[in-house]
This record gives structure tokens, C-alpha cells and sequence, in this order.
């Protein structure tokens, strides 16, 4: 075992790798990168100082310049490169040293590829990473899945990586094998939402109300001094601020109004559908997503379907205050889905996920880090058993407190003809939550008289049939 050589190695010098590479050397680790692309590893050599900070296109130096056992982290994208650089580097890999997988990974190519390395004696850890390009360089949100002894190794060089919560570093060891990627999963979930969300805002207050451009900048930074606080909201204001290189018009009124996206939102509503957690309002975010890709088609419904004239029977100030209740009360309702995953994915797959602490590393550094991630770290700190966060007394009084509101932006948008998918989707699933009854007995009978299904009678044992006709 050596004493000598490089502290921490990172493959993958992207928009990520590189980044995380630079902020793990600022707090005084010797770190080493290795990329395939020779501009990329010649960048990071001439910016960095040269003492402590290395990059190599050869992965035989970069493993031998390594201390042992070795700390390794991939940022390549997710999917086959993991594969390729794990089947490059394990040759050369020994028993005890760590390979971590910092990328947006499916997590069950994350179990996969934990049994392979585990059974070979490498540790090897799914370590979720939100926070983009500032965040990476300057202090991100990170979630480590794996086992507790791996995360023990790694855990100093974490710690100093990741953004500071009133002197707490947002990273914590997230649970069992593949629970920190399925953990940044349900993040990127929530993204979806949150950022679904506050599109539909902007179209009530734009096309609804008639902000300008102007007004909804002033909106969006008023509304980041007040409970909405957060990373998205922040950045939202900003971008209705900047203006193309001929300095009149937004960038944001440029760009074609259709989202790409990798997968995690995708992942995200298709385990949900699994482990059978509803959660509408990230299933809606997906959905607004693809259906903007499809912009000739819309075009063309478009036609057909003219939306019709509306005059909202309300002030701008107004409307601006019941859409701000009404983001506050989906954007807990998106919370609490994600949330709700979470719990159930830890019982389904053994992770022991604790789940005030992901709470707790969410405050800082990440996409989805916003003020109102304190009261949810405090109900779960509160009742660990908590089943839903909307049900803790605070979170409840808040709901009730906007409810009214939300009801009156989704009809709004129904009356302008303005689709406000995600939104209705959170009052829906409040509304379904909080219903003792629904009217679902009668699914119950169809199902029994077209296929002899069976249903449960109230206050009876047992399961009954009925001859229909
Ligand atoms: N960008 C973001 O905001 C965030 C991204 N992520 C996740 O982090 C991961 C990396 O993303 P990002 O940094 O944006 O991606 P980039 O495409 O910017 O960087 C990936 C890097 O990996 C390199 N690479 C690919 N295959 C190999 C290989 N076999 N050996 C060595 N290097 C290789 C690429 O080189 P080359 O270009 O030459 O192929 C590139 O330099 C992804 O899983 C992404 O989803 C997570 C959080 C935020
Ligand atoms: O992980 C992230 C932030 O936390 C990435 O930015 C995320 O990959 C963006 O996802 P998409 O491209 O699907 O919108």
C-alpha cells in the first residue's frame, strides 16, 4: 500500500467532473482527472495549480498515480459510458479501493454494477450530484448511496465538497446500494415539478393577467424574499432580466418553447407507478415536457382549436397574489410525492433512507433548495413515521391557509383556456388525499360485473361476487 500520490481521481472532465475536480482541490486535496478528450484534460492542467492538481488522457497513469487504496468518482454520462469506464478501469482496480459513480445513473444499473465490484472486493458507491456547474465548483448537494463503510472513507472529502448549511455540509450517507442515485432521481423529480409549476405561473400572470416582462421580473424577486424562497424561483427572476446582445429583447422570448430532458423525470413517475405512490404532479411535468415536443402538431390543433377571447375578472394584483399562494401550496404538494417515494422505496428496497436528513442536505447547494425544506426537515425530525407531509400540523395549516387560492388559479386557467396541468394535478391529489371517501366502490362493481373480480363489503370479512344481470 502506498502513502504516496494523488488523494482523489476523477474520470469524466465535463461540465461536472471538471468542477468538482477544482472545489475537492480547494480545500487542499491533491486531486488527479482523466478524460479522453486532450482539450479538456489541457484546460484543467493550465488552469489549475500544478502541485496538487493533475489531469491525464492514459488511464494507467492516472490509476498509478493514485493513493491506495484509491478514491475514484465518474462523471460521464449516465448509461453505457458508466459501463465503459468501469470495464476500462477495474483491471487495474485492487481490493478496498472506491469507485463512485457521481452521474445521474438508473438505479438499477447502480445494484447492477454494485453486486459486479462488491463481489470483486471495490467498493462502490452511487453518489447522487445536484447543484449544476456553480454548484459542482463551489459547494453542491450530494447523496451517497452504497454501504456505511465505503461512505466512512470518502466521507472527509465529501464533507469539504459540499455546500454549508449554517455550517453543516449538505451530504449525509443516504442508505444501501443504489439508494443515493434513486434518491437523485426523486430530486430530479421534484425539479420537474417545481420548475412545471412555476411555468404555468408564468403563463397565468403572462397571458392570463398580461404581466410584462418587467412586472414578472419584479413578481418573481419579490416573491424569493418570502416563503417561496428558493434556487428556481431565484434564477426565474433573473432570467426575465436578461436581455439578447442587441440589449431590447429577453433571451427567454427567443427561445423555442420545447423542453428536452434526460430520463430521472421519466424514471421518477415510472417507479412511481411501480411502488404505486401517486405522484400527478411530476407525471404531469413529464407530460408537459413531451407534449412540447410535439410543437407542429400543436401548431396545428392550434388551428382547429382557437383558444377563446378571456378577460380575467380580477386585478394584476389580484391574480399575482392567489398565483403565489397557489405555487406555495402545489410546491408542497410536489415535496410531499417525492417525499412519499422516498419512504416507500426505503421499505421496498431495504435502503434505510432517514428521511429527515435527505430533507436536511436539500437546503443547500441543490436545484430544489428552498426555504420551505426547513419545515419539511423539521415535521420529519418531528415524527420520523410521518406518512405524508401534508398532514403535519404546520404543513396542514399552510395548505388550508392557500387552498382557496389554488382553486381559484386552476379556474382561472380553465376559463382563459390556459393549461395549468401541473397545478391542477397537485389540487387533485390533495383533493384525493384528503377525501375519506371516493366514489371508487364503483370501479369496484364495474370490475365485478365485467369480470367477476370480487370487492369487499363495508364492515364485512371477506370478498363477495354478485350475479350483475
Ligand atoms: N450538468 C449538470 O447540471 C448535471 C449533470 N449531472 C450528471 O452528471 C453526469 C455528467 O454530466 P456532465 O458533466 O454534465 O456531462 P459532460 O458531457 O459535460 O461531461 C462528461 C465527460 O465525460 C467524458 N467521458 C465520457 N465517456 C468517457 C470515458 N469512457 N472515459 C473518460 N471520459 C469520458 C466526456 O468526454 P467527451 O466529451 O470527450 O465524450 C465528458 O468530458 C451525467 O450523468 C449527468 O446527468 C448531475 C447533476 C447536474
Ligand atoms: O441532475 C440535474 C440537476 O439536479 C440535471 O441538471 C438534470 O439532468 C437535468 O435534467 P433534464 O435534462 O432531464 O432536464
Amino acid at each position: 500500500m502506498s502513502n504516496t500520490g494523488y488523494d482523489f481521481g476523477m474520470v469524466g472532465l465535463g461540465v461536472m467532473g471538471r468542477n468538482l475536480l477544482l472545489n475537492i482541490a480547494d480545500s487542499g486535496y491533491s486531486v488527479i482527472g482523466l478524460d479522453k478528450d486532450t482539450e479538456k484534460v489541457a484546460s484543467l492542467t493550465e488552469e489549475a495549480d500544478k502541485d496538487h492538481v493533475k489531469a491525464t488522457t492514459s488511464a494507467e497513469e492516472f490509476i498509478s498515480s493514485l493513493k491506495s487504496p484509491r478514491k475514484i468518482m465518474m462523471l460521464v454520462p449516465a448509461g453505457a459510458p458508466v459501463d465503459s469506464v468501469i470495464a476500462e478501469l477495474t483491471p487495474f482496480l485492487s481490493k478496498g479501493d472506491l469507485l463512485m459513480d457521481g452521474g445521474n445513473s438508473y438505479f438499477p444499473d447502480t445494484n447492477r454494477r454494485y453486486d459486479a465490484l462488491t463481489e470483486k472486493g471495490i467498493h462502490y458507491m452511487g453518489v447522487g450530484i445536484s447543484g449544476g456547474e456553480e454548484g459542482a465548483r463551489r459547494g453542491p448537494s450530494i447523496m451517497p448511496g452504497g454501504s456505511a463503510a465505503s461512505y466512512d472513507f470518502i466521507k472527509p472529502i465529501l464533507e469539504a465538497a459540499a455546500a454549508k448549511v449554517n455550517g453543516e455540509p449538505c451530504v449525509t450517507f443516504i442508505g444501501h446500494r443504489s439508494a443515493g442515485n434513486y434518491v437523485k432521481m426523486v430530486h430530479n423529480g421534484i425539479e420537474y415539478a417545481l420548475m412545471q409549476l412555476i411555468s404555468e405561473a408564468y403563463h397565468l400572470l403572462k397571458s392570463g393577467a398580461g404581466l410584462s416582462d418587467e412586472e414578472l421580473k419584479n413578481v418573481f424577486t419579490e416573491w424569493n424574499k418570502g416563503e417561496l424562497n428558493s434556487f428556481l424561483i431565484e434564477i426565474t427572476s433573473e432570467i426575465f432580466a436578461k436581455k439578447d446582445e442587441d440589449g431590447e429583447t429577453l433571451i427567454l422570448n427567443k427561445i423555442l418553447d420545447r423542453a428536452r430532458s434526460k430520463g430521472t423525470g421519466k424514471w421518477t413517475s415510472q417507479n412511481a407507478m411501480d411502488l404505486q405512490v401517486p405522484a400527478p404532479t411530476i407525471d404531469l411535468a413529464v407530460v408537459a415536457r413531451d407534449i412540447s415536443a410535439i410543437k407542429e402538431e400543436r401548431e396545428a390543433a392550434g388551428e382547429i382549436f382557437p383558444a377563446k377571447e378571456y378577460k380575467l375578472d380580477a386585478s394584476k394584483e389580484e391574480v399575482i397574489g392567489k398565483v403565489e399562494n397557489a405555487l406555495k401550496f402545489a410546491f408542497i404538494t410536489a415535496y410531499a410525492q417525492g417525499f412519499a417515494m422516498i419512504k416507500k422505496a426505503s421499505d421496498e428496497y431495504n435502503y434505510e433512507v432517514k428521511i429527515a436528513e435527505v430533507a436536511k442536505i436539500w437546503r443547500g447547494g441543490c436545484i430544489i433548495r428552498a426555504a420551505m425544506l426547513e419545515d419539511f426537515r423539521k415535521a420529519f425530525e418531528a415524527d420520523a413515521s410521518l406518512k405524508n407531509i401534508m398532514v403535519n400540523d404546520d404543513l396542514a395549516k399552510k395548505l388550508n391557509a392557500y387552498q382557496s387560492d389554488i382553486r381559484d388559479c386552476v379556474k382561472m386557467g380553465v376559463d382563459a383556456s390556459i393549461p395549468m396541468s401541473a397545478t391542477m394535478a397537485s389540487l387533485s391529489y390533495f383533493d384525493l388525499y384528503r377525501s375519506g371517501w371516493l366514489p371508487l366502490n364503483l370501479i369496484q362493481a364495474q370490475r365485478d360485473f365485467f369480470g367477476a373480480h370480487t370487492y369487499e363489503r363495508i364492515g364485512e370479512e371477506g370478498v363477495f361476487h354478485t350475479i350483475w344481470k
